[in-house]
């Protein structure tokens, strides 16, 4: 595969984790970064692998809407898991692999929680 580009979205969300000993036990709140990777090898007549403000708006009517200014534990599936930011890239990284297939081949999903800390979901 000879391309690989990427976007980021934000969105704005409160969580709680349970069974976390310690304070992330308690409601608070992030705003997360989310990356997607996107690759391939045949680019379109206007020499783009996927514009990205396609990328952006799947993404963002993915993310945006689902996430946006919510109470992260009440969505499914985190009303059951932990919405940890693996479990959140994972969700995001199957959302948007059923929007994209066949247009593109989804790389990874990368979600920072701070700028400090982040998980990444792809598959081997
Ligand atoms: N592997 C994971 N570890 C932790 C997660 C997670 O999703 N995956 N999440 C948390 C909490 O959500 C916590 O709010 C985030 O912790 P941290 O990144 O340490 O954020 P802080 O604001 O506390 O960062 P500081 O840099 O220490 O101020 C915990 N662990
Ligand atoms: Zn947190």
């Amino acid at each position: 595969m000879a391309y690989e580009l990427g976007i980021i979205q934000e969105f704005a969300a409160a969580h709680r984790l349970n069974n976390y000993p310690g304070d992330c036990s308690n409601i608070h709140g992030h705003t997360w970064k989310v990356e997607i990777t996107v690759k391939g090898n045949k680019l379109d007549p206007t020499g783009m692998l996927i514009d990205f403000r396609e990328l952006k708006r799947i993404a963002a009517s993915i993310i945006k809407e689902k996430y946006d200014h919510r109470f992260l534990n009440e969505i499914e599936p985190f009303d059951r898991i932990n919405p940890t930011a693996e479990n959140i890239a994972r969700e995001i990284y199957y959302d948007m692999k059923k929007t994209l297939t066949p247009v593109v081949e989804l790389e990874k999903v990368k979600v920072w929680e701070s700028p400090t800390a982040y998980a990444v979901y792809k598959e081997e």
